[in-house]
């Protein structure tokens, strides 16, 4: 059918499948962290304090003082093509670019920073995508994380006359697929290890202790992860909470003591993962594998094992592309 000449163009219909994660900075500088940190610790989904009381001590005092200690740890993992985090969500993307076939597009985007979820909807519409799949890279569902990403979609949205249709990918904490990879890809890192951890620690980013309180499932995601992939495994594992920030109570036991507790009891042989991040990032590659082998070491620890994140990982990006494929059920035909 031919359109009047008056008409706006309309592109062929397509699918969008946009991979969304946190945030990170553009660059290992003070500067870079900064506007990082000033978008993502003004987010009231992050940090639940009123920001006429938030914003003075957030521009008063952290980001005069965070930036430059958070810039050094960044400089630490920072790789040729970039942020951890952003690097291997974009090599995440890449791999799952062919998977659902010609009609459908799979992009990236950052809750914070760049690519903004903004540039890559508006790339999404303009290339056709009249339904889109939303797919907050988060195995347990927290409001700081999951929602936050959902909602900055929804904002966009709100601006568009013509709206894509929208799904969002729910948490697969406790899906078969997420707990069969997790156990494939510790099995071989543990079987290359050349010693047998004592225990085996399962850290989760923290999160204030009266988020569990008010409702978010976020703690009991993570408790069910670690029971589902301990049955799996067979072995006992060892839940803790990392990257505490500030003065509230968050959930325990946090990762930092009980790496000290275990050297402490006599286990001296530790391997350590991260279930919750989709992603290595600074929080697994500096908090986890450098500062934590410090202080298990310190405290006598000899052996200690930072195993990675499923990230671009065959056994990881078939774990997504098969999530991902039943939430495009009815919208792509199988095949
Ligand atoms: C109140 C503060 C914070 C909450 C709540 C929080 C929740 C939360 N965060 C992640 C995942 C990541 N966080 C990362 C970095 C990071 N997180 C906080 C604070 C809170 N996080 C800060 C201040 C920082 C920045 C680094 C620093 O200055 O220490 C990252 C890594 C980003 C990167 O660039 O590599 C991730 C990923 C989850 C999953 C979560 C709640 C469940
Ligand atoms: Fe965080
Ligand atoms: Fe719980």
């Amino acid at each position: 059918m031919t359109l009047p000449p008056d008409h706006p163009p309309i592109p062929k219909p397509k699918i969008g499948v946009l991979l969304m994660n946190l945030g990170t900075p553009d660059g290992p500088d003070a500067k870079s962290v900064k506007r990082y940190l000033g978008e993502f610790l003004s987010d009231s989904r992050v940090v639940e304090i009123p920001q006429i009381a938030w914003q003075p001590i957030l521009r008063g005092i952290i980001l005069n003082t965070r930036p430059k200690k958070s810039a050094h740890a960044y400089s630490q993992v920072w790789r040729e093509d970039g942020s951890p985090l952003a690097a291997i969500t974009r090599l995440q993307a890449a791999a799952l670019k062919d998977s659902f076939g010609p009609d459908v597009l799979v992009d990236w985007a950052m809750r914070y920073g760049n690519p903004s979820m903004s540039d890559r909807l508006t790339a999404m519409k303009a290339a056709g995508c009249e339904r889109i799949l939303l797919a907050p890279l988060y195995p347990q569902y927290c409001a700081a994380t999951t929602a936050t990403a959902n909602d900055k979609a929804f904002k966009h949205l709100a601006g568009l006359r013509w709206q894509p249709a929208i799904r969002t990918l729910p948490p697969y904490y406790d899906d078969t697929l997420y707990i069969d990879a997790l156990t494939d890809s510790l099995e071989e890192a543990l079987s290359a290890l050349d010693f047998t951890p004592d225990a085996i620690v399962a850290s989760f980013h923290g999160m204030p202790k009266r988020t569990l309180q008010q409702g978010d499932p976020y703690h009991c995601h993570c408790q069910k992860t670690a029971r589902l992939l301990g049955e799996r495994m067979g072995r006992e594992l060892t839940i803790a909470f990392q990257s505490r920030f500030g003065p509230q109570k968050w959930l325990g036991p946090a990762t930092d003591e009980t790496l000290v507790a275990l050297a402490k009891a006599g286990k001296t042989k530790v391997a350590i993962f991260a279930p919750g991040f989709s992603a290595d990032c600074l929080e697994t590659l500096e908090e986890l594998s450098i500062r934590g082998r410090e202080s298990f070491e310190e405290a006598g620890g000899t052996h200690f094992a930072y195993l990675p994140c499923l990230n671009d990982s065959p056994v990881g990006v078939e774990m997504l592309r098969s999530i991902l494929a039943r939430e495009l059920e009815g919208w792509v035909r199988a095949g």
